[in-house]
């Protein structure tokens, strides 16, 4: 297939028939998800427990993990889910959920999809002191994945999942120094904090490609994979119309979100697939359509990320900025 030189991509067509209603059976292996009470993370929560998996949710808020479990419960009696208290804005968090995790017996995939969007208070600080966007998105996930390596080797052929944008593809942002980056912003206006979020997405697409080579340099079994829900905002879509996100409020305005984009159901699938398809790959990259395949480095995201210097310098960057190195 020739390599096309514009950002778009393609996606691999034999993938159509794959939706939460063709899961292969997921019992006996255990998914832990950031952001795994509301949103799009509800969803794979809800998708991977439906077809057997152990769910790990983890969250901030206890309550609202509860009401998750719960909404999962009611559509799947026999779901098996459990709570494990995260907040990405917080390295010391970071570290106890990762001590956490030791506990667990298996850890077959490490979904990172928690992320902050929007944020409507100029100066806004994580626990560390970074700009919420970067330290939730990129440096709190990327602290996460750090401490974790260790429990996801135990379990052969484990997965680190994680969630990119389509926008990084669209302004393709440069990615300067990481500390800077990393400042809380001065101001809140929608578009500086717009470009934050990209740029830190960009960052985990260089992060992610970064891990997986040194996966693969340290004869690591662990995959490492990016995923991007394409565009995703109602609560729930025409395909899953019993299933709801149970934080949402927005349910009234529901059918307008269709004009916009799919479903935050719809939006968990690249995820899924990713993290419960027994056949990906470490390095590839799953879209809302399938794999993207229309790139020309291994599959994988924006090839502008894939710079190994690049990668390494954030790599780095990221390790000094959280306090922890891969293993
Ligand atoms: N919705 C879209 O159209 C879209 C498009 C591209 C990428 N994404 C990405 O998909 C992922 C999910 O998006 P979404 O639309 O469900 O967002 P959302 O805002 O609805 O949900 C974000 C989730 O992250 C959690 N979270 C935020 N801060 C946290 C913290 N400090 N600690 C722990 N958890 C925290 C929230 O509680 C929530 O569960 C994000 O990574 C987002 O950047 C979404």
């Amino acid at each position: 297939m020739p390599a096309p030189t514009s950002p778009r991509a393609t996606t691999d067509a034999a993938v159509t028939a794959w939706d939460p209603h063709h899961l292969p059976d997921q019992t006996g292996r255990t998914v832990v998800v950031t952001g795994g009470s509301a949103g799009i993370g509800y969803f794979i929560a809800e998708q991977l427990a439906g077809a057997g998996a152990h769910v790990v949710i983890a969250a901030r808020d206890a309550d609202r993990a509860a009401a998750a479990q719960a909404a999962i419960a009611a559509q799947h009696p026999a779901a098996v889910t459990s709570v494990l208290p995260l907040d990405l804005a917080s390295l010391d968090s970071v570290r106890r959920a990762a001590d956490a995790l030791a506990d667990l017996e298996r850890v077959d995939a490490l979904v990172l999809n928690a992320a902050v969007m929007v944020l409507r208070t100029a100066g806004a600080a994580t626990a560390d002191g970074f700009d919420p966007v970067m330290g939730t998105g990129h440096l709190g996930n990327a602290a996460l994945v750090a401490h974790a390596l260790p429990v996801l080797a135990r379990t052969p052929g484990a997965r680190v999942v994680g969630t990119t944008s389509g926008l990084v593809r669209r302004f393709h942002p440069a990615i300067g120094d990481l500390a800077t980056a990393s400042r809380p912003l001065p101001s809140a206006r929608p578009l500086t904090v717009g470009r934050r979020y990209v740029l830190s997405k960009a960052v985990h697409e260089a992060y992610f490609a970064e891990l997986d080579r040194h996966l693969r340099a340290t004869g690591s079994s662990t995959l490492a994979l990016l995923s991007h829900p394409g565009v995703a905002i109602g609560s729930r879509s025409p395909l899953r119309p019993g299933v709801l996100d149970p934080r949402r409020a927005d349910r009234g305005v529901e059918p307008l979100w269709g004009l916009v984009g799919a479903g935050k159901d719809a939006g968990a699938w690249s995820a899924v697939r990713a993290a419960a398809d027994p056949h990906v790959e470490s390095g590839q990259y799953w879209g809302p359509a399938g794999r993207i395949t229309g790139l020309p480095v291994l599959g994988a995201g924006d090839p502008r990320y894939r710079d190994p210097a690049l990668g390494r310098r954030v790599r780095e960057e990221t390790e000094e900025l959280v306090g922890v190195r891969l293993p």
